[in-house]
Formats: C-alpha cells, structure tokens, sequence
C-alpha cells in the first residue's frame, strides 16, 4: 500500500504495510527482553482495545441488532455495549430495571442523559438544565401529567379538525395519481410537519401556529437539534466546543423558534422549563402505524367500525378505542422508533446487585426494544397480532374483525408503563406526556381512517434507516391516499 507525500524537496513514497511490518518486528525484537507474558498481555488488550473501537462505530448504524446480539446472549444478565462516546450497561431483569428507578437522581441521572444526547449547550440557543432532576422543581412535569391531558377534551376536537383541513391541502397540492383524485404522499415529512403544527397547536396555541417564521423553525428545530448533537458527540472532546460553538452560531431555526416562544411561553405559562419538552413528538411512532394499517389490511374495518360507534366519546373524553389503541400498540412493540429506554446517565459511580459497576459519565440503560419481542412476556413473539392486548370480553362484542393469531394473558393499554412495555420508560420518571401523546395519535389515525383509504407503493421495500439505537422512517417511503367519498 503506497502513499505519496509532496514536500518542498520533492515526493517521497511510503509503503505503509511495510513500514507496519518494520514497527512490528522491531517490536518483537525488543520484547525479547521482556518477559513473555508481558508482551502477550499487551498485544491481547491491544486487540481487545481495536475490537470494542470497531464495534462502537459499528454500533452507530447496526444499534438496534447488536442490543439484540447481546441481549439473545445476556440471559437477563447485564451486559455492555460501548459506543464512540460512552459505555452503556443494558439491564433488562424487573429486579434490575428497577434498581436504575430507585437509584438517587443524584447518582443516576435522567436529565443528564437527555444533556448528554441532546448537547443542549451547543444545540439549543445556549439553555441548559441541571443534570440533577428537581433542582428547578418538577413544576413542568406535574403541568404535562395533569393540565395537558385533563385539556385532553379540549385539544382532541381542534386537533382532529385542524388535521382535516391540513391533510385535504397536502393532497390537493400532492401529485394526482389517477381520475379518483388518489395522490401519492412522502409519508415520513408530510407526518413530520403535521405533528410539528398540531403540537404547536396544543402546547403554544392558535397565535404562534398562524406566524410562519416560528412554524417553519420549529419544524427544522428538532432534526438541526438531533444532527448537531450528534456531531458533538462523535467530536474528540477538546474539539467540541470550538465546532460545537460555530455550529451553534449557525442554527438560525434556534434562534427563531426561542425568540418566538419564549415571550409567549412565558406569557401564557410562566413556566420556563416548558422549553425542553418539545423533544419527544410522536411522529415516527405514527409512520410507522399508517405502514402496519397497510400491512395488515384486516384489521382496518374492525377500527373502522369502532370508530364509527365510539369516535365521538373519545373527543368528548380523550378516552376509549381499545382496537385502535391496542393496534397502536402491537405496531411500537414490534417497531419501537428506539431500541433503548430508562436512560440514566451516571452522576455518581453505581453498582448493580450483581456487582456490574457503572462508572461516572456511562450509562446505564434498558434494552426495550430486545424485551418487546422477548417470549417470556409475549406470546408467539415475532407475530404481528393487532389486537392482542385488547380485553377478550370486548373483542366477543365486536363482530367480524380477524382472529387474534396471540392474545396476552392480561389485557393493557398503550399508555401503561411495565417493565415489559418500556416505551415510557419506568417507575417514577416514566413519561408524563404520554396521554397526551396517546391521544394526539389516536387523533392522527383515526381522521386519516375516517377519511381516506391508503397502501404503501412499494410494500416491500425497506421502510426505515438506522442510526444508534433509533430506527428513523425513511423519507422517500410513499404511501397513495384516495378520499373514501
Ligand atoms: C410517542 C411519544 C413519546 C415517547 C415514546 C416518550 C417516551 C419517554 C421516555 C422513554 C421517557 C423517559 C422515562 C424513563 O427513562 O423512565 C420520557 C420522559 C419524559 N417525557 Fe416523554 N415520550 C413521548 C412523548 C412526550 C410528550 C408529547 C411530552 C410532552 C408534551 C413528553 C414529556 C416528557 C418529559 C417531561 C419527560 C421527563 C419526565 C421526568 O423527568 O420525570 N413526552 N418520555
């Protein structure tokens, strides 16, 4: 292998394997004069060294299946996987899982992970938040578990009536695939952007959604947020804040988005923190139901005639629809946007029962994506069963709809949180935003089933990339929508 090098005195060529070969055996020689035992332990952790190197950058585009490779290994014990940037200690046990919830915040940090995924110093216009939870008060949290999802019987009804008119737009501006008026749609951004708008609707009100400028910022707020970070992380640390610094400089969608929301956040709150919870949006969850619903057919008019019947209750109530919940559901358990939950960033060093030790800085963490389909918690495991967690007394009242190919033991509902549905996380910290977000998807589906029928173009084809332990839709997927009159 040649390499050329050009200096003022001319170019000089280098044969690297050779000059490898040359270290190598000089190495050797030298070693002689060490013990051999010495020379065997340097070159074992040298590979050792190189092996986890290559298996942490790998793990930046294969996470989701090598969590899956060592959780299939791990018989529920703890096991490590290390990327460029951190170490992680993935637990999945109920006794292990709830050791990371009981640990102090000052020992395990939820909010220092999401700080340390997030680089919100670089990322988000300079805020920032505590790694330790509470210091700030957990005002914003109890706001999102109460008055957002008590609101719940307010926000549904313009939620689904804003969704409406937004999704009869897209189609008539989307090109027209046949005499029905059929238009092909780009799933992924067409969803990205609604969810961006009915979001903005619920948390900021009707004002902020009409002014353009803070629309189309908040739409390219969260992928710059999630880029940057990324490239942060991957940086060595002493060249973190200098790129960190101008990338920050250039994210203008930042400074949009906060100089809009800050002064009417403030207005209509007076609660600061509610800055940060626009991190956790519902929209990858929602793509890639509208794929299942084309997947698997059968179930459409059974949804369909549940929401004929009791639509109407749940926007009086936010509640109800246990088919299409329970459908939702089956469709995150088997394609979870993440492969990892109960993040927990170590402020302190921690010690699990089994004496795995985490030290300050790693994570520790939950495989949830491994658990979903883990056949001590769910029945033929790997098959798509849309109403299996749906009450079987409910289901023998609902005629016609297709035979459950497994059923769980005990009916549940999308948003309970159990060690063997992590999508919420766990225990105390669990998500306080999930009715909200629960509802905000039964809105989505449930107008778009109303309203259109639809199949995926080309069913087949792969439908997600992947990118540490997220599976992110891919954005030339498309789905032909037909409006059902
Ligand atoms: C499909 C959508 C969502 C998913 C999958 C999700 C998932 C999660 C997870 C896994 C956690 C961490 C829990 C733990 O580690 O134990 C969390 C925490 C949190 N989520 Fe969500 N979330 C979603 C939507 C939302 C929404 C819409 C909001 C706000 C409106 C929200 C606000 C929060 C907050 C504030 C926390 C931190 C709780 C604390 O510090 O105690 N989430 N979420």
């Amino acid at each position: 292998m040649l390499r050329n090098y050009v200096t003022d005195q001319g170019i000089y060529s280098v044969d690297v394997s050779a000059l490898v070969c040359c270290i190598l055996i000089a190495y050797g020689l030298w070693s002689q004069h060490k013990p051999l035992m010495l020379t065997y332990n340097l070159f074992g952790n040298v590979a050792k060294v190189v092996r986890v190197r290559m298996m942490a950058w790998q793990y930046l585009f294969r996470g989701p299946s090598i969590i899956q490779h060592y959780f299939d290994k791990s018989n529920e014990e703890p096991f490590e996987i290390h990327a460029p940037d951190v170490r992680m200690v993935f637990v999945s046990s109920p006794k292990h899982i709830k050791e990371l919830d009981s640990a102090p915040d000052t020992v395990l940090s939820l909010n220092g992970a999401a700080k340390h995924m997030l680089q919100p110093v670089y990322t988000m216009n300079g805020f920032n938040w505590f790694d330790r939870r509470g210091v700030e008060g957990i005002g914003f949290v109890r706001t999102l578990r109460t008055l957002l999802t008590n609101n719940l019987p307010f926000l549904v009804p313009s939620l689904g009536t804003l969704m409406q008119v937004r999704w009869k737009e897209l189609m008539a501006s989307s090109k027209v695939t046949n005499e029905i008026g059929s238009a092909q749609i780009y799933l992924y951004p067409a969803i990205m952007k609604l969810v961006v708008l009915l979001n903005a609707r619920s948390l900021f009100g009707e004002d902020l959604i009409k002014n353009h400028r803070f629309m189309s910022s908040a739409l390219r707020y969260v992928e710059e947020t999630l880029l940057s970070a990324e490239v942060v992380k991957l940086l060595p640390s002493f060249l973190a804040p200098i790129v960190g610094g101008s990338l920050s400089r250039c994210l203008s969608s930042h400074k949009t988005f906060f100089d809009s929301l800050i002064p009417a956040t403030e207005q209509r709150l007076r609660e600061r923190n509610l800055k940060r919870q626009g991190h956790q949006v519902p929209e990858r969850t929602i793509v890639y139901v509208i794929h299942d619903l084309c997947l698997h057919p059968e179930y459409i008019e059974p949804i369909r005639r549940e929401l004929e019947a009791s639509y109407e209750y749940f926007e009086r109530t936010g509640q109800g629809l246990p088919l299409l919940d329970s459908f939702i559901k089956e469709s995150t358990r088997l394609t979870p946007v993440e492969s990892m939950s109960v993040r927990r960033r170590a402020l302190q060093p921690f010690t699990l029962s089994d004496g795995t030790k985490v030290s300050v800085g790693e994570w520790a963490c939950a495989p949830s994506a491994a658990i979903n389909t883990h056949a001590r918690y769910y029945p033929s495991p790997e098959t798509f069963s849309g109403f299996r967690f749906v009450d079987p007394a409910i289901l023998s009242d609902t005629h016609e709809y297709p035979t459950p190919p497994a059923m769980q033991t005990k009916p549940s509902k999308l948003t309970d949180v159990d060690h063997s549905f992590l999508m919420w996380g766990t225990g105390r910290m669990a998500c306080p935003g999930r009715y909200y977000a629960s509802a905000f998807m039964k809105v989505v589906i449930a107008q778009l089933l109303m309203n259109y029928d639809f199949e995926l173009v080309k069913p087949s084809h792969a439908r997600w990339i992947s990118w540490r332990v997220a599976k992110i839709p891919r954005p030339r997927t498309k789905v032909v929508f037909t409006a059902r009159d």
